[in-house]
């Protein structure tokens, strides 16, 4: 073969194996999203590499984040940070709804997701006409499929604005904006007036909180007497040593690589909710057999992560993916490690589920 034909051979496979990684491999999840389209939320392009070290900076030592005031009032601008950095990965890898469900048999993770939040309509009695609050909505996965079950309205709050975009368009699209609305806003201190909600629920959300008492605060004051909330929280099961160095590793790196200012242990959950004034009606560690196990889903996705590891790099070297980008994905691929073996162990679930009553005649 001539050296030029063997070139323009060579040049062909080539963009052709790009175009197979970034436009045919690269939509992960979720078509729409796709590799070439990674962004970093409303971090400029030059900036991004900086607002990692800013965050893993901050984010590192994960208990001292949370434990003086100081630093526990700068935990929801640095969660902003963190999810202008990841909110891309995220949905190219995952897909619109920021959580984990147990595993169904024969069943997709799409629908495995769907029925995780279609559990939370209906403990909620969800009904047409309801006003509903989604605490940390993230790009509004939960609230769409919450929506279209129940025919109820949704109001979702996120601190990102990035997500705020990415959620309302996602409504438009899906055809539910005129039930779905985002805003953007602090769950700490919710732009709401009292008692304009007939149920509440947040989503692997308020792990996010320094502390859980705040947001649980909020919500109550938000919520019409008599109305429930539902929420899916993070924390570390009985089985959690903290004098095991490998449970504390597992546990500070899912810290770490989520942004969190400390997990909180299972058994305080309930205290928690009661001290503000709920009645505590169900709670249960939806993790638990016979559910399968939620991190199946991570572990089962080596070659794809060997894979977005790969198109993230070339999209960084062609300049297409702003520096920094495959810093965020290594950390979310450690991330997934740890979740992975608190998973395994046992020592952590992100869904203990709480069911809680704002009481009819207020007693606070
Ligand atoms: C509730 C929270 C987020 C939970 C999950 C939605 C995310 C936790 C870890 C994330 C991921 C880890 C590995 C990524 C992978 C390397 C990449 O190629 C594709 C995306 C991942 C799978 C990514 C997807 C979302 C998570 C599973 C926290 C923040 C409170
Ligand atoms: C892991 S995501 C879950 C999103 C959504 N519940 C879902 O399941 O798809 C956590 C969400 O909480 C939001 N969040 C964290 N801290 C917040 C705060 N202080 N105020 C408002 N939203 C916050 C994040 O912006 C993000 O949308």
């Amino acid at each position: 073969m001539e050296a030029a034909t063997m070139a323009w051979t060579a040049a062909g496979v080539g963009v052709a194996l790009v175009y197979w990684f970034v436009w045919v491999m690269g939509a992960a999840e979720v078509k729409g999203k796709r590799a070439v389209d990674l962004k970093m939320g409303s971090i400029t392009h030059d900036k991004v590499k900086d607002k990692y070290t800013q965050y893993w900076s901050f984010f590192r030592r994960p208990k001292e984040t949370a434990t003086t005031e100081a630093s526990a009032e700068k935990v929801p601008a640095f969660v902003d940070t963190f999810y202008n950095l990841v909110t891309d990965i995220y949905e190219w890898g995952w897909g619109q709804s920021f959580h984990f469900s147990p595993s169904l048999p024969g069943r997709s993770h799409r629908e495995a997701t769907r029925v995780h939040e279609e559990r939370v309509a209906d403990l909620l009695q969800a009904k047409p006409g309801h006003r509903l609050l989604d605490v940390g909505c993230g790009v509004g996965g939960p609230m769409r499929a919450i929506a279209a079950h129940s025919r109820s309205n949704v109001v979702g709050i996120t601190i990102n604005e990035y997500q705020v975009n990415r959620a309302r368009a996602h409504n438009r699209k899906a055809g539910l904006d005129s039930r779905c609305e985002v805003v953007c806003g602090n769950f700490l201190s919710m732009p709401f007036p009292n008692s304009s909600f007939d149920g509440a629920y947040s989503i692997e959300a308020t792990c996010h909180a320094p502390r859980l008492q705040d947001v649980y605060g909020e919500v109550f004051r938000v919520l019409k007497p008599g109305g429930l909330y539902v929420s899916y929280e993070w924390v570390t099961t009985s089985l959690y040593r903290a004098d095991d160095p490998e449970h504390i590793e597992a546990i500070h790196g899912i810290e770490r690589g989520d942004a969190l200012p400390g997990l909180r242990r299972q058994d305080e959950i309930a205290s928690i909710a009661k001290e503000v004034g709920f009645e505590v009606l169900k709670e249960l560690d939806l993790a638990l057999p016979p559910a399968l196990p939620w991190w199946t889903r991570l572990k089962m996705g080596r070659i794809a992560y060997w894979r977005n590891s790969l198109v993230v790099r070339v999209l960084t070297m062609l300049r297409i993916a702003p520096k920094g980008v495959a810093e965020v994905h290594e950390m979310l691929y450690e991330t997934a490690q740890h979740l992975t073996r608190g998973g395994e162990t046992g020592i952590f679930t992100p869904m203990h589920m709480v069911l809680l009553r704002k009481p009819a005649a207020e007693s606070k």
